[in-house]
């Protein structure tokens, strides 16, 4: 009797303490020991918690620690932050080297799917395929050895024939808004968020699949897509389901219990696929792919194109497996973006001025893309907006094999001051510096650089610009109440100290002209 209890009480204290000690050979040995950072406030969750209950914390531990520093995420994983432009180099010129974290991979594709955001360059290299030539990129085109190759999916000239959706889609919630204002107020305090992520949702649909997903109908019916996105990512407990579904990733045993987040995430898959079969089933149904714009046909169409050896092409299947991919990154991103910039507008009166007066020069409500693009403030609004608050704040690669990061120097100003948060204007004068940074767009990294870069980065400007076109002609926008950021993953406005999920609440007024 006493061994059926003494046995197994023994051997949990035994795999306890072996756990322990393990954790502890693992932090001596660790190279990454000797670097400075925060204390790890318990085993299981690390600083995890702590950052996910505030935005701010990586700022001010860059501030007590400096621009490289090691914290613990869920169950003691060290990792290393680092804004050092140098190391940041280093990292997306090594591609093969660092890689995208294989159970953050586990993580987007038990959401999306086997698309391009959960994959890594071994599962995409074709047997042919050169060295350190990643054919992921035929969807946006490739330069290799001297052979160059222009998809037509995301280039200007596709999004200049999409440029019409866009404003089209924007005018469609101006309208809206206008409406709720003209029902019996002077003003109107209108959570914008919602809006704004049917309105790129209906345009990635349109834009992305020529497919009509209609969720910012005038009716108000809710959308079934809309929903299971707005559970998944901006409800009171989208960030702790985020948690849990993550931490299955990294000890897959965990996935055999239901922990909170399962529900959602199998929704969600359904919706998609879902969709996914609708899109493709029209997409078959007899309608020849010539003349259609949006990027499935055309990524289809590449397909079949005879300038890529027939072992590089993408496949049909592997064409559709994007979709799911498509519709998460193709809206939740630049809605963000947009309630970003409306915010920050809100706060900026004479910016928020300076920007419609720009914008009212051009005497049309559908400009086209080129129209859109001579339009310098609008243009330094979108970059100061993406700098200051990138839908995404960090992004993560682990070391495959033993490497040296190499660092730049501290960069301080000549007063000794660093600077966070300046204003637009900087855009008018771009300092040499700024060409440093490897960014794909802008000198800035939130559409990201290397082998892994945003392809859909020329699609979302454009659509920015043209929701910020119609929005700041026709209204002007003042604050509600204190917003901050949700903190992991998509960075989304919250109303301070409220744990609601995901909203912007802004005081909108019909523009009438003046001032
Ligand atoms: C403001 C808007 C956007 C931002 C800030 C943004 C940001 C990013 C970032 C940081 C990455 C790299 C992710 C990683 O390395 O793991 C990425 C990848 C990607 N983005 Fe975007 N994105 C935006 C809009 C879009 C749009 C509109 C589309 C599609 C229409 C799109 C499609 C993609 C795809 C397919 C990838 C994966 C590329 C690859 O792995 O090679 N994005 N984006």
């Amino acid at each position: 009797m006493i061994s059926r209890i003494l046995y197994p009480v023994a051997g949990t204290l035994f795999c306890f303490a072996m756990f322990h000690i393990a954790q502890l050979y693992c932090e001596l040995t660790f190279p990454l020991r000797h670097v400075v950072g925060p204390r790890s406030l318990s085993f299981p969750f690390g600083n995890f918690k702590q950052m996910g209950d505030n935005a701010q914390l990586i700022s001010k531990w860059r501030s007590e620690f400096g621009r490289t520093f090691r914290f613990k995420s869920l169950f003691g994983i060290s990792e290393l932050h680092t804004s050092d432009i140098k190391a940041i180099n280093h990292v997306l010129a090594n591609g093969t080297i660092y890689r995208r974290v294989p159970f953050r991979r586990d993580h987007m594709k038990r959401i999306l799917g086997n698309g391009i955001l959960s994959v890594d360059l071994d599962e995409h290299k074709r047997q042919a395929c050169p060295p350190h030539f990643y054919p992921l990129k035929i969807l946006t085109g490739y330069k290799h050895r001297g052979e160059s190759w222009q998809n037509p999916a995301f280039g200007i000239t596709q999004v200049r024939l999409l440029t019409e959706i866009f404003v089209e889609k924007s005018i469609q919630l101006r309208d809206i808004w206008a409406r709720q204002i003209r029902s019996g107020k002077e003003h109107h305090v209108i959570d914008i968020f919602p809006g704004l992520r049917r309105m790129t949702l209906d345009v990635i649909g349109q834009a992305g699949f020529d497919y009509q997903i209609d969720s910012l109908n005038v009716e108000g019916k809710p959308n079934e897509l809309d929903q299971v996105f707005t559970e998944l990512l901006h409800s009171s407990h989208a960030q702790s389901d985020a948690a849990f579904r993550l931490a299955q990733s990294i000890v897959p045993i965990l996935k055999f219990v239901p922990l909170p987040g399962t529900q959602i995430r199998r929704r969600a898959r359904r919706a998609m696929d879902c969709i996914g079969r609708q899109i493709v089933a029209s997409s078959k149904a007899g309608q020849a792919l010539g003349g259609k714009r949006d990027l499935l046909s055309v990524l289809l169409r590449s397909t079949l194109s005879k300038e890529i050896p027939e072992n590089q092409r993408l496949s049909e299947a592997e064409v559709v497996a994007l979709i799911p991919t498509f519709l998460f990154a193709g809206h939740e991103t630049t809605s963000s973006a947009v309630s970003w910039a409306l915010h920050a507008l809100s706060l900026n009166n004479a910016a928020q001025s300076k920007l419609r007066q720009e914008l009212l020069t051009l005497c049309t409500e559908n400009p086209t893309m080129d129209e859109l693009n001579t339009l310098p403030y609008l243009e330094s609004v979108v970059r100061e907006t993406l700098r200051v608050h990138s839908p995404f704040v960090f992004n993560q690669r682990m070391a495959m094999e033993d490497d040296i990061l190499p660092l730049a120097k501290p960069y301080v100003d000549r007063k000794g001051q660093s600077h966070d948060n300046l204003p637009p204007e900087r855009w008018e004068h771009i300092p040499e510096a700024v060409s440093e940074i490897p960014g794909v767009w802008g000198n800035i990294l939130s559409f990201f650089a290397g082998p892994h870069n945003c392809i859909g980065f020329r699609f979302s400007l454009v659509e920015i610009k043209a929701l910020l076109f119609t929005l700041i002609r026709a209204f002007e926008f003042e604050p509600a109440v204190p917003i901050v950021p949700t903190s992991f993953g998509l960075q989304a406005p919250m109303v301070a100290g409220t744990n609601k999920g995901s909203s912007l609440p802004l005081v909108l007024r019909a523009y009438n002209g003046q001032g």
